[in-house]
């Protein structure tokens, strides 16, 4: 691919609005959608999502981890899912937040940056627990791939301050220094910052729960995350409880990089493609103050 992630998603958002739909296939919603929760009731809920939001969202976000539940039989329709969204000209975010020592993360890029790879996907989520250089093979293979890699930050969940919020060389009484979240936040701008590129997004995102706007507040990082360039993935809109008007609030200046992503929220619409449709369109409306 010869352009960079981020200006391809500049081109789409700018087409499509900024809001990310995640593919999630709870067994819940199988149930609720008249699907058996089995491999056949799953690429029916895939086909029909994708089917909805071809035309209406600029990128969609399939959840690995429903995949995987239902082994090699499941991975193969999330293959199947994300050759379909790369068919009808949805960007796809893999959500599926790897992070492994480097040769192990080597190995993972591959599976899901390198053209040609069965689950390649536009996008992924990655976790930086194991040091944010660690993610490096990913960083890498993502640049000469023109694909995009969206490092956790700020997690939708409660249980992420304990780690996120965490001082960096702080001093005995756990004063000073940084947090982690600043300290991921300062590494993602850095790289865009190198990957060059003027448009409003660099290649290298990060996951910022919608709900964490007070903690976004707290920690003082609005303005870093608006220099970032990042892409900024706020899942957590809907079923975790952020609406529209917790999203503009919390991202303040960095509102124009974000990305408001919801999953339960829109596909409890379905199955109806028309249902659905209509869910985005609303949530879409919400997003943009009408
Ligand atoms: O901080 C995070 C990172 C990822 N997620 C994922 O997003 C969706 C949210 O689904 P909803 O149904 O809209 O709650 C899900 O796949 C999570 O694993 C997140 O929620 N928070």
């Amino acid at each position: 691919m010869s352009t960079t992630f981020g200006d391809r998603l500049e081109e789409a958002v700018t087409a499509y609005g900024p809001l990310c739909v995640g593919i999630d296939p709870h067994p819940q919603l199988l149930h609720r959608w008249g699907l058996d929760d089995d491999v056949e009731g799953l690429r029916r809920f895939g086909d029909t999502v994708v089917e909805a939001l071809a035309g209406q969202v600029a990128i969609a976000k399939p959840q690995s981890a429903f995949f995987e539940r239902h082994g090699s039989a499941g991975v193969a329709v999330l293959e199947h899912v994300l050759a379909m969204l790369r068919e009808v000209g949805v960007l796809s975010l893999l959500d599926v937040k790897r992070g492994d020592v480097g040769s192990t993360m080597a190995a993972y890029a591959e599976a899901y940056l390198s053209d040609g790879s069965p689950l390649a996907a536009d996008a992924i989520t990655v976790s930086p627990f194991l040091g944010f250089g660690s993610l490096a093979p990913a960083f890498e293979l993502a640049d000469a791939t023109g694909r995009g890699v969206f490092v956790l930050a700020m997690t939708s969940n409660p249980e992420g301050a304990q780690v996120q919020h965490a001082r960096v060389a702080a001093d005995a009484a756990g004063e000073g220094g940084v947090t982690v979240a600043e300290e991921i936040v300062s590494a993602v701008a850095e790289r865009n910052a190198e990957g060059g590129g003027s448009g409003r997004f660099g290649s290298t995102g990060m996951v910022v729960g919608a709900t964490v706007g007070k903690d976004i507040a707290d920690l003082g990082l609005a303005q870093a995350l608006a220099d970032s360039r990042a892409p900024l993935l706020a899942p957590g809109l809907g079923a975790q409880g952020a609406d529209a008007g917790d999203i503009a609030r919390g991202f303040g200046p960095a509102l124009p990089l974000v990305l408001p992503s919801s999953s339960r929220g829109i596909l409890a619409a379905g199955p109806a493609p028309a249902g659905l449709r209509a869910a985005v369109r609303q949530q879409a409306a919400e997003l943009a103050g009408g």
